[in-house]
């Protein structure tokens, strides 16, 4: 099976003010100097986004918004657009992830509109889905990311550069993670879904898995067949986690 090059992307969330940017700004300039063998990002909330830009300049780290809004302009108060977020120099945007869904009452149709917008920007999707506790103890993991992949996957990715991450939402800032069995078993899923969805055009973006990754448990689950990177959260605002994370791809 063809295999892109890993991606590790760090998403801070809602952090950054204060002492939490000084130390993401340490981070950003140490993953700077870094060598990786694997593509890094990191997704900094909007108004960091030109910030990072610049202060990750000249170097091969790439920079995603957490988010953008389905239009391309007009009337949506407290909206960011996907062509303001790569004007203000980012390059992927994270899409659908639990928090939104849960949070913002974001659907499959919701996010499949805001990957076209997207796309249509220029910016390469980070397409989030991942099952909730009660579908896990109720055995529907399977089944309910299935059901993400293929709505919020519109056709129109076939070919284009994206990347699918799957978040179960009760491993998100808990410490708890699956095991690399359960890891394997979804993520071999995600790719029949993406395949059913896309054809052929579905079989290079990579599968990243996100969930209380950390540098202890990084190089085992990166390991796992059809885990193509880790969309990390808590342990991106660090920097020895963060680089302790690249290290183990
Ligand atoms: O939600 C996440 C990344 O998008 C994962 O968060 P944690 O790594 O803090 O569990």
């Amino acid at each position: 099976m063809k295999q892109s090059v890993k991606l590790v992307a760090g998403n801070w969330k809602m952090n950054g003010l204060g002492e939490s940017l000084a130390e993401a700004e340490t981070l950003a300039k140490a993953l700077k100097e870094q060598a990786a063998a694997c593509r890094v990002a990191l997704c900094p909330p909007a108004t960091l986004i030109a910030r990072m830009a610049q202060t990750l300049k000249g170097g091969v780290v790439e920079i995603g918004g957490q988010d953008c809004h389905a239009k391309a302009s007009g009337a949506y108060t407290g909206s960011v657009s996907a062509g303001m977020v790569r004007d203000a120099g980012a390059g992927l945007v994270i899409l659908g992830h639990s928090e939104r869904r849960a949070g913002f009452g974001e659907t499959d149709a919701d996010v499949a509109a805001k990957v076209e917008a997207a796309l249509a920007a220029g910016l390469e999707p980070i397409i989030c889905i991942g099952e909730t506790l009660q579908e896990r103890e109720a055995g529907q993991a399977v089944e309910v990311v299935s059901r993400q992949v293929a709505g919020s996957l519109p056709v129109s990715l076939a070919g284009k550069a994206f990347a699918v991450a799957y978040e179960p939402v009760w491993a998100i800032g808990t410490g708890l993670t699956p095991t690399l069995e359960q890891i394997e078993e979804v993520h071999a899923a995600v790719r029949a879904a993406m395949i059913a969805r896309l054809g052929e055009g579905g079989r290079a973006a990579p599968i990243l898995y996100g969930g209380s990754v950390k540098p202890s448990n990084a190089a085992e689950i990166l390991a796992v067949a059809e885990v193509g990177g880790a969309l990390v959260g808590g342990a991106s605002l660090k920097a020895e986690d963060f680089l302790g994370i690249i290290r183990a791809v």
